[in-house]
């Protein structure tokens, strides 16, 4: 699978986030639809050292078994040691030239919230852009605020081709918003990680927005 089609239904996700096992609910993300993983340990109540190393591993097994891309938010030598298929980074992360010489040729994400950091992702090396939040969310404590859906029209208007993901307060009755402005997929967290069940109309959202695109 390519990265834009990989990217329709992204599933961000921590131990932090879930009511349940996470390898219970990655797994049944991943049956429910879900294209990619990113592996996000951050925040109140997150594991930390072996803990959130052994779950870190366990989740990229079932990533695995999926064939579906596994990657770590934020901490680059995690994703080197665990041989993960990329990393995230925000504009508060590590400078984006010098991860992109760290992981060579593995899938590069970055935040972006407007056009100018959406071009500078773009030419330091970005693979995709994680723009948001699209909407209200109380997920991320220091969250930037709201964007709305345009700024991806935006970015889409200034000739920014790469490859993007909408995240932030995404679920099944707004998912078309933010496929419409331009977006290549969602990226979310609570949709999922608090209703796994509800993946399959999410998956469902994304796929009638690309066909209505047509
Ligand atoms: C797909 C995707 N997009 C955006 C983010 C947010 O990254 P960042 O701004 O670095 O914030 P944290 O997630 O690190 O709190 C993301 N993680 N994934
Ligand atoms: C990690 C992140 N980055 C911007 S918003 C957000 C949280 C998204 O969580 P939810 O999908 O539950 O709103
Ligand atoms: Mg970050």
């Amino acid at each position: 699978m390519n990265l834009r089609d990989s990217l329709k239904l992204y599933f961000v996700m921590g131990s932090q986030n879930c009511e349940r096992s996470p390898v219970d609910v990655l797994e049944e993300a991943l049956s429910g639809g879900v294209t990619m993983f990113q592996f996000r340990e951050k925040g109140n109540r997150c594991l930390e050292g072996k803990p959130m190393m052994e779950l870190a591993l366990e989740l990229q097994h079932v990533c695995q078994k999926y064939r579906v891309p596994f990657i770590i938010n934020d901490d680059v030598e995690l994703a080197l040691k665990m041989g993960a298929d990329g990393v995230h980074i925000g504009q508060e992360d590590e400078s984006i030239g010098a991860v992109r010489k760290k992981l060579g040729d593995k899938i590069l994400g970055i935040s972006a919230h407007n056009v100018r950091e959406a071009q500078l992702a773009l030419e330091s090396g970005a693979d995709y852009l994680g723009v948001g939040p699209m909407f209200q969310t109380t997920t991320k404590n220091d969250c930037r605020p709201v964007q709305g859906p345009k700024v991806i029209e935006s970015m889409r208007k200034m000739g920014i081709r790469l490859p993007v993901v909408g995240i932030g307060g995404i679920h099944s009755g707004n998912v078309h918003k933010v496929m419409e402005a331009g977006s290549d997929g969602v990226a979310v967290i609570s949709a999922i990680s608090k209703h796994p069940e509800r993946t399959h109309t999410l998956f469902q959202g994304v796929q009638d927005s690309l066909l209505k695109s047509f």
